[in-house]
């Protein structure tokens, strides 16, 4: 039986994946971190066993084989920094983390498997090689735009699903995001300046995750959509992502390992 710790179980990702594990006969959820003060800490029951939902670390994760992170970027070092310490392995799923919040996430990784995930549906995964491949081929005659549509809920923007597509589809032009990517359009714009990646957010209603990737050319338009139509399918990655990692060494990895997806610059 694999054992599972949750960080941010009582959130939208953690209810999903907790009720996803009661139907899995292989995995079972072993403990919670919770905010200190969070009216979900406790012993909770699930199926037949008590569980702990903690806001001490080491009671939250004492008997995890691994850690699936669904939270917010503020409890990520923390967390990583104690899966190192003990060896655990550990996805972090969160998204809108600033570069000071990813570096210790990638320390972690020189001790114990670190698992970087801003999507770990099936789907998403195929489209980002997809979007590497037409970005390549097609060149910059044709013009990259990214729209991510979510729930009113999310907290961060662009999604980190869009934000990974904007890098594959840099990536296979052989540039960096950073300096191609256009975040905000108002007023006198000026033309759009050719190479550049230009990002659109919309937010509303129960949307579990849609992202289109336009390739806009002469004469023509290519898109590539992903549309989740439930949040069971980014639970459902996360726990086969959790059966991939027990026992994985330590390294920083992505979802692309777990899915055997090469990708050129692996
Ligand atoms: N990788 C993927 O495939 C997916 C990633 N996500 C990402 O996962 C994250 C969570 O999404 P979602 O479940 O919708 O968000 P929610 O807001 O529903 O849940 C977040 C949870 O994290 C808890 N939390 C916040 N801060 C801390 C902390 N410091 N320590 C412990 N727990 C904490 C919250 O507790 P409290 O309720 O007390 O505030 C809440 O239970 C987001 O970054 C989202 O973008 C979402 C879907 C798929
Ligand atoms: O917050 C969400 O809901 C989601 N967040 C992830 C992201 O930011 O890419 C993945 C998914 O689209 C749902």
């Amino acid at each position: 039986m694999l054992n599972i710790a949750i960080v941010g179980a009582s959130g939208r990702m953690g209810r999903s994946i907790t009720a996803l594990a009661a139907e899995a006969h292989d995995v079972r959820i072993s403990g919670a971190l919770v905010r200190p003060g969070s009216p979900a800490e406790g012993t909770r029951v699930l199926g037949v066993e008590r569980v702990n939902y903690s806001s001490e670390l080491s009671l939250a994760l004492e008997d995890a084989h691994v850690v699936l992170d669904f939270s917010a970027p503020a409890s990520g070092e923390r967390v990583a920094a104690y899966c190192a310490e003990q060896g655990l392995p550990l996805l972090v799923g969160t998204t809108g983390l600033a570069p000071s919040q990813r570096a210790p996430l990638e320390a972690a990784a020189a001790k114990t498997a670190v698992l970087l995930a801003p999507n770990t549906s099936l789907g998403v995964n195929l489209l980002l090689e997809l979007v590497r491949r037409t970005a390549a081929a097609l060149g910059e005659e044709y013009d990259i735009e990214i729209f991510e549509a979510h729930h009113g809920q999310k907290v961060d923007a662009p999604s980190g699903t869009a934000l990974r597509l904007g890098e594959e589809a840099a990536a296979g032009r052989e540039q960096q995001l950073d300096s191609t990517a256009v975040y905000q359009r108002k007023g006198q714009t000026g033309h759009r300046r050719a190479g550049d990646i230009g990002f659109s957010v919309m937010r509303g209603g129960d949307i579990a995750g849609e992202h289109t990737v336009y390739f806009a050319g002469p004469g023509e338009r290519l898109e590539l959509t992903h549309r989740a139509s439930s949040r069971d399918t980014f639970a459902r990655g996360a726990l086969n992502a959790a059966r991939w990692l027990l026992g994985q060494r330590p390294g920083l990895y992505g979802m692309e390992h777990v899915l055997g997806v090469s990708r050129p610059t692996d």
